[in-house]
């Protein structure tokens, strides 16, 4: 498990509790979070290993390797575990955003497939990882042999759940930009309708580059933004599904604006941005919220903005 944070010890520690040699990659600071064993509550089943095997060095071999650092990190963590690339391990990708395993295939030389993650995990405490909101993880064809440890559906068209996924994930600026836990912040017109422009933006461009983004939530993608518009009582009838999540619940870009961290900005509305340049398409809502991103990321905090201030 190289990136071996929130989303690479939910599947490491899945696959290592359905019995499979696990081998996590950390650093002092996983080192730590990890010395006493792992509990996973929150949505989903309950976990709970007494010990994990943490190295600071992957020499390999390894059959598998499982890349789930932030996108801004890749290129440093293949750098880092070179050596067990060597062997030529399948990667398994478990990023957000498109084009993800393909730069990875690309930096390392070794296949890799991508997975889509579809809920939100945060530490609790030293060991204490948290499933805040729903859904089912999505593996290729080619990946079903892990289905069963990840409760994972296996389907055949990755690269449109990857789309889909995008457009929930353009969420994840607003949420950081705002700052509110995302039932409070789903719950307020204001903040749906910037989601909603900036969604119709990537079904724009989406349909330019011939990307068909799945279904994977209760609305078809065209509608999503329609869905997200409508008034407050109505809105929350129909996305019951959707704001059934913890009341703390938040993105992982308002994690990383928290902690002063760099964002994924620029793989997520960045690269509804970037595709739309080069495909003649406008993208003004993207481009705002990517600008705001980057503003507070240079402030080093979460600015708490209201929804006025996200629309340009
Ligand atoms: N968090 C979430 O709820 C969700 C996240 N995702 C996506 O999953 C991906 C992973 O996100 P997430 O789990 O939140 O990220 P985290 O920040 O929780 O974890 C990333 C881990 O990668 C480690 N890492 C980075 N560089 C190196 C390196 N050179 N050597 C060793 N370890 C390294 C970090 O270690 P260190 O602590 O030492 O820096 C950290 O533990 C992202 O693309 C994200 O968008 C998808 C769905 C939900
Ligand atoms: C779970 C979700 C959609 C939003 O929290 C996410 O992908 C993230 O936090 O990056």
């Amino acid at each position: 498990m190289a990136g071996a944070g929130c989303i690479g010890t939910w599947l490491g520690a899945r696959l290592q509790a359905a019995g499979v040699d696990v081998t996590y990659l950390g650093r002092a600071a996983t080192q730590a979070r990890l010395a006493k064993g792992l509990t996973i509550s929150g949505l989903g089943d309950p976990l709970s290993l007494a010990e994990l095997k943490v190295v600071q060095q992957a020499d390999g071999p390894f059959d598998w390797v499982i890349v789930a650092c932030k996108r801004t990190d890749t290129e440093a963590l293949l750098g880092a575990i070179a050596p067990a690339l060597a062997s030529q391990p399948t990667l398994i990708v478990a990023q957000n955003g498109l084009g993800a395993a393909e730069r990875v295939a690309a930096l390392s030389g070794c296949n890799a497939q991508p997975i889509m993650v579809p809920f939100n995990l945060v530490w609790r405490g030293q060991g204490q990882l948290h499933q805040g909101t729903g859904g089912q993880v999505m593996v290729p064809k080619a990946l079903g042999a892990f289905a069963h440890a990840w409760g994972a559906q296996a389907v055949e068209d990755i690269q449109g759940v990857l789309a889909g996924k995008l457009l929930l994930n353009l969420n994840n600026a607003i949420n950081g930009l705002c700052g509110l836990p995302l039932v409070e912040e789903l719950s307020q017109r204001g903040y749906r309708q910037v989601l909603a422009g900036a969604q119709k933006e990537a079904l724009k461009v989406f349909k330019a580059m011939g990307v068909k983004p799945a279904k994977l939530t209760g609305a078809p993608p065209a509608l999503l933004p329609y869905v997200l518009a409508l008034p407050d009582g109505a809105f929350s009838r129909l996305a019951k599904e959707l704001l059934a999540m913890d009341s703390q619940a938040r993105s992982s870009l308002y994690d990383d604006l928290a902690a002063g961290r760099a964002t994924e900005i620029a793989f997520l509305n960045g690269y509804v941005v970037a595709q739309g340049e080069k495909l003649g398409v406008e993208t003004p809502i993207n481009r705002h919220l990517q600008a705001l991103v980057r503003e507070a990321e240079r402030a080093g905090q979460c600015p708490g903005l209201g929804a006025d201030a996200l629309l340009p």
